[in-house]
């Protein structure tokens, strides 16, 4: 049995992951969430960190940048394993992630389902082949309630395509202007925000008379909180460190 601490547990998310821990019967769950419940939910829940009065043996969090620092506070303090699923952090907080990660297991991931990180293979693949004639855009399309652009997805699809060309490119956020001519060393990112567009995700390798095109698209966040429980699974077993979505998937 194991029980889980869900950080955000009134979210979007959150409230998706809820209703896959309570199909199991090997997990429990108490939750965090600065968010004021809407009705009473049938599990333990906190206002803060602080308040957290429960043991739990895992933790997996889809909340808000700014909950990540008090969040690593409380990992230090107890040597909770964490499953961090939340983006729009900064290099502040990755850092600091990092160094937490020395001393507990961390895995810190902008994606968690299983598509996505099998195209952040191939999109490595296609660059190493493609690189010197192709030019590469991202395109990104969520719903209108997100908060943060570009995606954590977009970051992780175009830091694996980067770190394949020896880190030789920079990012271009959208494009306007009049005399905005693309230059070859760019990788254009571009996000899309509507309706309720789970999360869909394209690279583009645009050649010389060919267009090669990579698109994952969610149709349910079933697939974020699948992988979320999964790795939460895999990390209560693991030595401190700082994992990822392909140690899981391995
Ligand atoms: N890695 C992955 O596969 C995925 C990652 N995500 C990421 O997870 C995060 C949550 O997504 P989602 O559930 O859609 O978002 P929501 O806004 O629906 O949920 C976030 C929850 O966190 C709470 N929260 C805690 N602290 C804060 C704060 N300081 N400011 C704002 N909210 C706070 C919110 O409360 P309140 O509303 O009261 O502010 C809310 O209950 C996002 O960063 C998103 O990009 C999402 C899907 C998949
Ligand atoms: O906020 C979301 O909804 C999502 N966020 C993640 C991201 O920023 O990449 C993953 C997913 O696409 C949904």
């Amino acid at each position: 049995m194991l029980n889980i601490l869900l950080c955000g547990c009134f979210g979007k998310m959150g409230q998706i992951v809820t209703e896959m821990l309570h199909e199991r019967s090997d997990l429990t769950l108490i939750g965090v969430d600065v968010m004021p419940p809407k009705q009473q939910p049938d599990f333990p829940v906190f206002r803060s960190f602080d308040e957290i009065n429960i043991k739990s043996d895992v933790i997996i969090d889809f909340s808000h940048h700014t909950m990540i620092n008090a969040l690593l506070d409380y990992v230090e303090r107890t040597k909770i394993p964490a499953v961090i699923c939340t983006t729009g952090l900064d290099e502040t907080i990755l850092a600091r992630i990092r160094e937490v990660s020395k001393s507990v297991a961390l895995l810190h991931s902008g994606n968690m389902s299983l598509g996505i990180n099998l195209l952040l293979k191939l999109v490595q693949k296609a660059a190493e082949v493609l690189s010197q004639t192709f030019d590469v855009e991202i395109v990104e399309r969520h719903h209108n309630k997100k908060l943060d652009s570009p995606s954590g997805t977009a970051f992780m699809l175009a830091n694996a395509i980067n770190e394949e060309l020896n880190n030789s490119k920079t990012f271009t956020y959208g494009r306007h202007g009049k005399d905005t001519l693309r230059k070859k060393e760019e990788i254009g990112i571009h996000a899309v925000r509507g309706g309720t567009i789970v999360g869909e995700h394209s690279v583009i390798f645009a050649g010389v008379d060919e267009v090669i095109e990579i698109n994952h698209r969610a149709t349910s966040r079933r697939v974020f909180g699948t992988g979320a429980i999964k790795a939460a699974e895999f990390l209560v077993l693991q030595q401190p460190g700082l994992y990822s979505m392909d140690d899981v998937l391995k």
